[in-house]
């Protein structure tokens, strides 16, 4: 969950087939609004054209172009982009919300793009659950009917779904406001009583789209927290929409980022600030505290034979805010050690030359 994970997932090649182990899969997903839009992403010409360019000489408007992209069981995986660029088609295609126009889906290892209205309800009710901006409640139900609703429409018996709905209440912190109507709390509150549902039916995967851009930024940034503890609770894996580069870095695991319906970068956040795919991404970052993000195996360097090797031992992911003390404390370069094996070193060089960018 923190953007210092430089976990090394495999970037999603053009060649890939849709990954059955993954918890998400796409390949070359496309949604295009418009009229015989299916001839888009089958026509290279077409396909290769830019969103202004296709929309002037077709009349399409392509929301999602050729998207690729695995999020593995248990990960948090932001979708980031400025407004416009997709984010929400994107997240609206993986339960078929909205429908694809091409590409391979898989969820937890269905393919989606060939399931029937049965198996598409299974999806939406059982496995994939979904936190909306506007909240979406109920306003006439009070919080634990709210809570349980998903559960009701399911078939669930009512002692049972109550049980479950009092038990989620507790988990996002609203224990003693199970009776109260959504329009007597506050929008952070009405927001637990959203995931409180989500979590409620016990679903695979979480999707969130822009849950918190409506609350104020204190609100906000309680809500990504309660979102990091529950994860760490709940251990589900998570979509995050947003367009907030330090949520993004904030939440996820790993991050894509989208421009114009296409996919600009898949990488953690460390990867973004590190090795920015191009000068788009470069600004974005631009103004992160790389010290926040980036951790020394990112700024360690090979060994030389003169320098002592008596210094401190530090991990690769530890961020390089953490060890700033430390190396700048000691006499010899701090050692960068992995499963006991020496790996590089960090002295006071790299780590000022980070923090001076921060
Ligand atoms: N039903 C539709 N018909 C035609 N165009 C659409 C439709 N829905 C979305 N679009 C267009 O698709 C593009 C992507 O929209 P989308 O809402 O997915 O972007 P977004 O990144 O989620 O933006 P925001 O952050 O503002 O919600 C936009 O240009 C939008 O106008």
């Amino acid at each position: 969950m923190t953007a210092s994970t430089a976990e090394a997932s495999p970037p999603a090649r053009a060649t890939d087939d849709a990954r059955t182990d993954a918890d998400i899969s796409v390949r070359h997903l496309w949604k295009v609004f418009g009229p015989r839009a299916e001839r888009i992403p089958a026509d290279p010409e077409l396909a290769a054209l830019p969103r202004a360019a296709l929309k002037e000489k077709t009349g399409c408007l392509a929301a999602v172009c050729d998207l690729s992209f695995d999020v593995e069981p248990g990960q948090v995986f932001v979708v980031m982009g400025l407004s416009g660029s997709g984010k929400s088609t994107l997240v609206r295609c993986l339960t078929r919300l909205i429908e694809p126009t091409a590409g391979d889906l898989l969820i937890q290892g269905q393919n989606i793009r060939d399931a029937d209205d049965k198996a598409l309800r299974e999806l939406r009710r059982h496995r994939v659950a979904m936190v909306f901006q506007h909240f979406g409640l109920l306003p006439h139900r009070r919080v634990i009917d709210n809570v349980a609703y998903g559960l009701e429409i399911r078939g669930e018996k009512k002692a049972d779904r109550l049980a479950r709905a009092q038990d989620v209440i507790d988990l996002v912190g609203l224990s003693g406001f199970e009776k109260s109507l959504p329009s007597q709390l506050s929008g952070g509150m009405q927001q637990r009583v959203g995931l409180a549902r989500a979590l409620a039916g016990d679903p695979g995967v979480l999707l969130f789209d822009e849950p918190f851009s409506a609350l104020d930024p204190l609100i906000r940034r309680d809500m990504q927290n309660e979102v990091i503890r529950l994860h760490r609770e709940v251990g589900k894996t998570m979509v995050f929409i947003t367009h907030d580069l330090s949520e993004a870095l904030k939440l996820g695991d790993r991050i894509l980022i989208m421009r114009d319906g296409r996919q600009v970068q898949v990488g953690t956040g460390a990867e973004l600030v590190g090795k920015p795919a191009d000068d788009y991404v470069r600004d974005f970052v631009r103004e992160v505290p790389k010290a926040n993000v980036l951790t020394l195996r990112w700024i360690m360097r090979p060994h030389r034979p003169d320098e002592p090797l008596d210094g401190h031992e530090l991990g690769p992911d530890v961020l390089v805010k953490d060890a700033v003390r430390a190396v700048l404390e000691a006499s010899a370069p701090v050692k960068v050690v992995e499963n006991g094996e020496l790996i590089g070193v960090v002295g006071d060089h790299e780590v000022l030359g980070v923090v001076a960018q921060s």
